[in-house]
């Protein structure tokens, strides 16, 4: 996977119109009235959400800096907060997101790892795509081929609607070279990762 790999897997652009025109035929068809006050602006509404939130820009994300002397160093950033939509139901699921590894010569900016989760959330998602995306995109815009990623979600299809589980969290992880066959340092980096988070 490579840094283009950011764009979104979508077959054609956004026809906003369409979608605001989509909204208001959907509304009629669920029985509302769209001519109501509350309703009027609804569907442009939504398509400019939708618009936002699959066009979101996170930013630029591939700024690297020499740091030669990180041998035996590891860099974790955690608790990055993240909300994506599920692809079955278009629900939101919310994530908190840990991101380890250990740099061979190059450190990313430290704001680029929430930018990296962010390009990916704003897409139409599963949980464990998210994960191994945001692992491999750091690989590569880091050049280190070690890396850690662990996604806690909670997903509103499963806590609002079908088997209405409230506490449910969903744990993913995706662990890159060294981390998938080192148990000793994954563990050291998974324990670095949700330390901090002990008091949440
Ligand atoms: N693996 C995975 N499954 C997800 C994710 N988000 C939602 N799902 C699941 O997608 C599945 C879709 O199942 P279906 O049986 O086709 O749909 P459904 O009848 O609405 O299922 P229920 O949610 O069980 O009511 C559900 O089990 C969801 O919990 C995700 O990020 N990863
Ligand atoms: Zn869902």
């Amino acid at each position: 996977m490579t840094t283009t790999d950011t764009r979104l897997p979508t077959t054609g652009g956004i026809d906003i119109g369409e979608v605001e025109a989509l909204y208001r035929k959907l509304l009629v068809a669920l029985g509302q009235d769209v001519d109501s006050e509350g309703l009027r602006d609804t569907p442009a509404r939504v398509a400019r959400f939708w618009k936002d939130f699959l066009q979101h820009d996170p930013g630029t994300t591939d700024t690297a800096f020499t740091h030669q002397e990180s041998g035996g160093q590891y860099v974790v950033v955690s608790g990055i907060r993240a909300w994506s939509l599920c692809q079955h139901h278009l629900l939101p699921f919310r994530l908190d997101v840990h991101i380890g590894y250990v740099p061979a010569g190059r450190v990313l900016g430290l704001s680029k790892l929430p930018r990296i989760v962010q390009t990916y959330a704003h897409r139409l998602q599963i949980q464990e795509a998210l994960t191994t995306q945001v692992a491999h995109e750091v690989a590569a815009l880091s050049g280190s081929g070690d890396v850690g990623v662990w996604s806690v979600g909670e997903h509103l299809c499963m806590a609002m609607r079908g088997v209405r589980d409230q506490a449910a969290r969903t744990t993913t992880a995706c662990l890159l070279g060294r981390l998938e066959s080192d148990d000793r340092l994954a563990e050291r980096l998974r324990t670095a990762a949700f330390l901090p988070l002990g008091a949440r």
